[in-house]
């Protein structure tokens, strides 16, 4: 028999079963076909408080930068060997194919800290509930300098006939590279977070309460 796809899935139902949610059909009813996008500056906890807030949820997470490194390899590799431009092209397709499966049972989505300079990405995103996470240098520091992974805050090399330029350092770069795409970051989204202080849950608590605010004053218009 084809499921009914207005019913929960098995999976579906026995998680609300198991965990905080009420019961299979509040859960299918309030949230299963939420779909929430989170954008905002390297380090700013995107994939962590994507995958909180999936948990609270009960719905899939998807992080477009795993789904890139789990088809082409290190993201520090496709820079370097790929360049940045085939890096982008591969990160359209990885929020294409996630939110194509967000949009049948929900999800909750972490970009990559430049998916929002790409225009294409910018209307992908448009169609979603889009919550921009700031967080402060300051709080944002240990992390850059802890996680040396990310191409774009490693050293940039000079051009050939440029003498070298004395290096800016990773955070300089983070803040400079946030700069440009902080106009970007507020025109794609709906919401804007502060994730800078406390833990995890707690601002995981704060994505989910920005996404219910958003979702009740749509329901309020609609009526
Ligand atoms: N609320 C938080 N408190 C402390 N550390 C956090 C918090 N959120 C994320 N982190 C840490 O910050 C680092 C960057 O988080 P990550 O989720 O990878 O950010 P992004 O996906 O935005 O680049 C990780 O080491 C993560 O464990
Ligand atoms: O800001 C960027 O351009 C990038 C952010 C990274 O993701 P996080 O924001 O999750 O670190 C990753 O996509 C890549 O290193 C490029
Ligand atoms: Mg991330």
């Amino acid at each position: 028999m084809t499921p009914d796809p207005s019913e929960p899935s098995p999976a579906e139902a026995s998680h609300c079963a198991t965990s905080h949610c009420a019961t299979p059909r509040d859960a299918w009813d309030g949230h299963a076909r939420s779909v929430i996008c989170l954008i905002g500056p390297m380090a700013s906890g995107k994939s962590t408080l994507g995958r909180a807030v999936a948990r609270e949820l009960g719905v899939p997470f998807a992080d477009t930068d795993a789904l890139v490194v789990a088809q082409h390899g290190p993201i520090a590799d496709l820079f370097a060997e790929r360049g940045e431009a085939e890096f982008r092209r591969l990160e359209t397709e990885a929020l294409r194919t996630a939110l194509a499966a967000a949009s049948v049972h929900g999800g909750v989505i972490a970009t990559g800290g430049g998916a929002v300079v790409v225009p294409e990405n910018r209307e992908l995103l448009s169609g979603v509930f889009t919550a921009y996470l700031t967080i402060s240098r300051d709080a944002v520091a240990p992390r850059i300098l802890r996680d040396r992974h990310r191409p774009l805050l490693g050293p940039r090399p000079a051009p050939d006939d440029e003498p070298p330029a004395p290096d800016a350092g990773p955070l300089e770069r983070w803040a400079q590279i946030l700069a440009e795409r902080e106009p970007l970051y507020r025109e794609a989204a709906q919401t804007v977070v502060d994730v800078g202080t406390g833990p995890v849950a707690t601002n995981a608590a704060r994505i989910l309460s920005a996404y219910r605010r958003h979702t009740q004053a749509t329901e309020e218009q609609q009526k």
